[in-house]
């Protein structure tokens, strides 16, 4: 998106336009170098297609069809910009702002927000299905953005047709991954020339977050990397987004990560990781799933990444075991693995899947604790499908994912007036979408403690009423939570309400961290078979598989899963066995540089592997957070007194 420097008009300028409207009313001509320049450009060409300033407002819009069909074709869009367009008209309402998203030739697909100041005439041409073509209404908000591609706002009487000087538009196009037109999202309101600028900054960060959301829905296949120079940015509306294939090819790019590297979409889009930063994707990603962060490094300077999104591993070969009438009713197919296969041959966890599923139906709570990666989301999946209540929807919601302020609309919904079947003006709750199914509230732990509360009583009376009112739900789904932070320990920091951590812990299934399952070796080859794209029979070698078992995995399943998918796309088509040639330098590097430590450790310890691995991962864990205790005990799920022991142990050995 091109940048664009924007003011108040000084009460000269606003003459000005005056005296140049008057120009062109009487003499039919643009004087030149009056107006600013895109105003100018723009009434010339409403000149060239022939309006006039006082050609009428009332013009005919779409039938209700051609709106269903024109809704239907930007379907993406209109999702997209959901969340973006109710937050402006929330801001703006009292402001009498009216919210609009237009197609990418200005016709209006959604128009919200306060239209009492409108005169009828502009209020039957501000709604859905009316086209803002300049061609046909002139110098306008949505009009202009769609023919210069770039933000603007038009103010009072710049607008072309005279109807129309009472109002103010603040307009920015919306693109595509590809830098294609998608629409153009446009704030409208009374003249108010000085709140002007800063409501175009809103507009303009309103339009990076809806990009980025259909930059991360178009690329579900591939993984997605957040990219900033700044970490505080990184999952902001303000990262750079890139898309890549496995191998480390550039799918995709958005307009921030263009802008953060100097670079035109087409210098990025092609070209491999390793080209651009000297990483290979192979080493990147074993880095971003060990710490969580990596770094991108350029002439012009070092840039952070984080893993946004690595496309869902499940093969089709892992998705068959499934019984097959299960999901007939299911809003979407979910896939997880079958409870037996899931548990494998670990004893803990099989004990684990057995009381999980007891304890749902005995309609009890399950909270399942882990470490990340450790399968946590898998798991209530597993359990869900297995549930008598697999028929219906498995709703998941990252309570650390959602902004604080959205999170109890997100949960609960909200209505305009009463709901009838339609939800115009409303939004159904993820509580109410898991009806007659499961609700997964996953990082439980990160939700707000006011919002708690109201968790807590909803689970308590089974019963919800959205934000606004209206007749209560009564609720019939089972509930899942999940958290990798020891919520007993946020209970007694004051940061989790025990009342509900004790109405959540109907049973609490407490998922081993992989180094510590019995099953490793087991599992290893169930899982590299299932993902083994073409049905291939892979092995290991038998040193790399000793490595393997003797990892301490810091990033569990997760890790695991990016090393062999790597390894695979490594493998030659012929080949079937995979070795160190297969495995990146870098983690090749850390396991032998852990057998190393693993060996120094053994001679003066007796406790064995186990016990050295589990020093090593709180090395590693503490090191992560740069020394903090808390953080540290926190993440490894064990109390600060533990911590300290384990560290003395460390010390001495
Ligand atoms: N038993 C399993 N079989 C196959 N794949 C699994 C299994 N457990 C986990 N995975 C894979 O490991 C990855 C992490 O799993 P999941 O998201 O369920 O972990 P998590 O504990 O919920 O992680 P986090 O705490 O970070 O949210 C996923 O890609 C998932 O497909």
């Amino acid at each position: 998106m091109k940048k664009t420097a924007v003011t108040a008009p000084t009460p000269d300028q606003l003459q000005t336009v005056e005296i140049a409207r008057s120009r062109l009313i009487e003499q039919g001509e643009v004087p030149s170098g009056v107006l600013r320049s895109e105003i100018e450009d723009s009434w010339l060409r409403s000149v060239n297609a022939g309006l006039n300033c006082d050609a009428p407002l009332d013009l005919e819009n779409l039938s209700k069809d051609g709106i269903d069909d024109l809704r239907d074709k930007n379907r993406r869009l209109i999702e997209a910009a959901h969340p973006e367009i109710k937050q402006l008209v929330e801001y703006f309402r009292a402001d009498g702002g009216l919210v609009m998203l237009t197609d990418e030739s200005a016709t209006i697909l959604k128009i919200k927000g306060e239209t009492r100041h409108l005169d009828s005439n502009t209020r039957y041409a501000l709604a859905p299905g009316a086209h803002w073509g300049e061609e046909l209404r002139g110098t306008n908000g949505p009009g202009t953005a769609v023919v210069n591609r770039s933000p603007l706002m038009i103010r009072g009487n710049e607008h072309f047709l005279d109807s129309i000087g009472y109002l103010s538009c603040c307009s920015a196009p919306i693109s595509d991954p590809k830098g294609e037109l998608l629409g153009v999202l446009d704030l409208t309101s009374p003249t108010d020339y000085q709140n002007l600028p800063p409501n175009l900054s809103l507009v303009q960060q309103a339009i990076r977050s809806i990009e980025n959301r259909i930059f991360s829905g178009q690329f579900q296949q591939h993984i997605v990397l957040s990219v900033h120079s700044r970490p505080e940015y990184l999952r902001s509306s303000w990262q750079g987004l890139l898309a890549l294939e496995l191998d480390g090819h550039i799918q995709a790019a958005n307009d921030q990560i263009c802008q953060l590297l100097n670079r035109k979409r087409e210098q990025l889009v092609g070209r491999n990781l390793e080209e651009l930063f000297g990483v290979r994707a192979e080493v990147l990603l074993t880095d971003l799933h060990r710490k969580g962060r990596g770094q991108l490094r350029t002439r012009g300077g070092d840039f952070y990444c984080e893993l946004l999104h690595f496309p869902n591993s499940l093969p089709t070969a892992y998705k068959a075991p499934l019984k097959s009438n299960r999901h007939k009713a299911s809003p979407a197919p979910l896939h997880a693995p079958p409870l037996s296969e899931l548990a494998g041959q670990d004893p803990r966890l099989q004990k684990g899947v057995r009381m999980g599923s007891r304890a749902l139906s005995h309609e009890l709570p399950v909270l399942i604790q882990g470490e990340t990666g450790t399968g946590k989301e898998v798991m209530a999946k597993s359990l869900h499908l297995d549930s008598r209540r697999c028929r219906g929807a498995f709703v998941a919601v990252n309570c650390a994912s959602i902004p604080e302020g959205l999170i109890e609309s997100e949960l609960f919904g909200y209505r305009e007036g009463a709901f009838t079947g339609s939800r115009k003006g409303g939004m159904v709750g993820r509580l109410e979408q898991a009806q007659g199914g499961t609700l997964f509230l996953d990082e439980i732990g990160d939700m707000p403690l006011a919002l708690q509360a109201r968790l807590l009583r909803v689970l308590q009376e089974r019963t919800i009423s959205p934000l606004g009112g209206g007749d209560e739900i009564a609720l019939d789904i089972a509930v899942i939570c999940a958290s990798h932070r020891d919520l007993k320990a946020l209970v007694a920091d004051g940061l989790f309400r025990e009342d509900l951590y004790y109405r959540l812990n109907g049973v609490c299934l407490r998922i081993p961290a992989f180094r510590d399952r019995t099953d490793k070796e087991d599992f290893i080859r169930y899982f590299l078979q299932q993902l083994t794209p073409d049905g291939r029979q892979i092995d290991i070698d038998a040193e790399m598989m000793a490595q393997l078992l003797n990892y301490h995995w810091p990033g569990n399943i997760r890790q695991l899963e990016t090393t062999l998918r790597v390894a695979i796309a490594f493998m030659e088509p012929d080949e079937l066995k995979i070795d160190s040639s297969h495995i990146s330098d870098d983690f090749l590097e850390e396991l032998s540089g852990q057998a190393h430590a693993m060996g120094c450790f053994g001679q003066h310890q007796s406790g064995g592997t186990l016990k050295t691995s589990e020093l090593l991962t709180i090395q590693q864990v503490l090191e992560q957070h740069e020394g903090n205790i808390s953080a540290t005990a926190a993440e490894l799920g064990i109390s600060r007194a533990t911590l300290y022991r384990k560290l003395k142990q460390l010390d001495d050995a």
